[in-house]
């Protein structure tokens, strides 16, 4: 077991993890775009663990980072985090989405607590569920009068308007310009690009297209800035956008923060970018794997038609009890979530020496929390590359299985859009499985670059199910 210390033993006085630092400045930079097969770790965490056992150290990005694949640590790692540890960016995502400064307590407070405020447990129960299912039926009802659609597109779209409208007030058909989608569209394609400010490079592109996403936003709160003065009445809306208002305007300091028109205006831009592309990937994959797993779909449609069968006639659509009560499918979920890995990991930097009896991480040195190695673990996970949802049934919490599923991160700065990711692509499943049928008619090749990318889309026939008259009961 490993242990943990204030200051290094003599005899292991800061003995760094062992590995390899590649060539001058750009280090190992490079063996990260080797691509991966289908759903295996990327080759060079799978070639250097093989090497140098489950925590090294390798130079990327001109950088040193010590990567771990080591659950103790990980676990200890993220549930210490300050003053031990702090989240960290590439110079890329920094360039992005560096004007939010998560690691200033203030600022996370703060984020943590308007991220939940629209897409917590609670909104989520009492008011939520009814227009996120609406939007479902729309889009799949609409998917379905087209000859072949992307998946990876279509369902990007279908939940960025919907988080985008709780977060501004978003609503494309008001937008004639380029739409909010095909603007992060174009971002996830660079998000990890070299970082040069040069005309014709990626990452130069990518920056101009967060302009105009930023622009659009920083309208809407113009917008909205001048009607708070104008208007004798108080605005009674509650989208994030217009609590952010009234706690700008009437100088509240939640959590100690100043609250600033471009601190607001970049929150959101960050924010409608992880709550959409996420949730859309793993939506794109469950649609895929279940195609290719027909025994996972037979157990699917006979889950979600028994939901119908007990529903009273009275109730409209999916209730939180219901929801809570899809064991299947929130096994189909944690298995896409656990074979999906997003990207390779988490990303922190150590604010001081870090010695375990092992080694010592050292002040400065990045760290990747790698949660990818974790879930394709074959002693936690028996097969890992092969898709098995029933491998969840009676798991409990304490097992090392569940412990070591953390897609969404573990500890203090775990996901706050956790539950509203579950609870969409379950509701997405609910409408998909028991009204249509689809057929893939190409792509569906993946990815890791090393972010998990569907090279050339995933295009899907969706059809509508021929509703089967019941004989009528006498
Ligand atoms: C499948 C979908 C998603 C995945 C896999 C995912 C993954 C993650 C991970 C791994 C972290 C932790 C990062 C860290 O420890 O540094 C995180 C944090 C976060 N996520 Fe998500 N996320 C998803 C969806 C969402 C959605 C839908 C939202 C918003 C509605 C959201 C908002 C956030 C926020 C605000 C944080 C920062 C939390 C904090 O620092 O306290 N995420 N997410």
């Amino acid at each position: 077991a490993i242990s943990y210390r204030r200051r290094p033993t003599t005899s292991r006085r800061r003995r760094l993890p062992p590995g390899s630092s590649g060539f001058p400045i750009i280090g190992e930079t490079l063996h990260l775009f080797l691509p991966s097969t289908d759903f295996d770790l990327i080759p060079f965490l799978k070639s250097r663990l093989r090497r140098y056992g489950p925590v090294f150290t390798t130079n990327l990005f001109g950088k040193q980072i010590a990567v771990s694949a080591d659950s103790e640590l990980n676990h200890f790692l993220l549930h210490r985090d300050q003053p031990l540890i702090e989240t960290w960016h590439t110079d890329t995502s920094a360039g992005l989405f560096g004007d939010v400064d998560i690691n200033l307590a203030s600022v996370h407070k703060y984020v943590r607590f308007a991220t939940l405020r629209s897409f917590g447990v609670q909104e989520l129960r009492e008011r939520r569920l009814p227009e996120m299912e609406r939007r479902v039926h729309v889009a799949l009802r609409d998917w379905s009068e087209r000859g072949s659609v992307e998946v990876k597109y279509a369902t990007a779209t279908m939940v960025l308007n919907y988080g985008a409208k709780l977060v501004f007030g978003y609503d494309p058909q008001h937008y004639s310009k380029k739409k909010l989608v095909d603007l992060y569209s174009s971002i996830t394609k660079s998000l990890i690009s070299i970082p040069l400010k040069i005309p014709g490079t990626t990452h130069y592109k990518c920056l101009k297209e967060k302009e105009k996403a930023v622009k659009l936003i920083r309208k809407e709160f113009r917008k909205r800035q001048a009607s708070f003065f104008s208007t004798k009445e108080r605005s009674k809306g509650d989208d994030l956008l217009d609590h952010a208002i009234r706690e700008l305007n009437d100088g509240e300091k939640p959590y100690s923060l100043s609250l600033t028109e471009d601190f607001i205006v970049n929150f959101i831009f960050a924010l409608n970018f992880v709550s959409h592309d996420t949730i859309a990937n793993i939506m794109t994959l469950a649609v895929k794997l279940i195609e290719d797993h027909p025994l996972v779909l037979e157990e699917l449609v006979a889950e979600h038609e028994a939901i119908l069968k007990a529903r009273e006639s009275s109730s409209v659509g999916i209730s939180w009890d219901e929801y809570k009560s899809m064991t299947f499918t929130l096994q189909v979920i944690n298995e896409t979530l656990r074979l999906g890995n997003l990207g390779p990991g988490i990303l922190r930097r150590a604010v001081q020496d870090i010695h375990t009896n092992r080694y010592t991480i050292p002040e400065g040195c990045g760290i990747l929390i790698a949660i990818s190695a974790m879930h394709l673990n074959p002693d936690t996970y028996k097969d890992p590359l092969t898709f098995n949802p029933w491998r969840w049934s009676r798991v409990s919490p304490s097992d090392r299985m569940y412990k070591d599923l953390m897609p969404f991160g573990w500890g203090m700065k775990q996901c706050a859009g956790s539950e509203y990711a579950r609870l969409f692509v379950a509701t997405f499943l609910h409408v998909l499985v028991t009204k249509y049928t689809w057929k893939r008619i190409k792509g569906g090749n993946l990815r890791r670059n090393p972010l998990l990318i569907f090279d050339q889309g995933l295009h899907v026939k969706f059809n509508e199910k021929e509703i089967t008259q019941q004989p009528p009961s006498n």
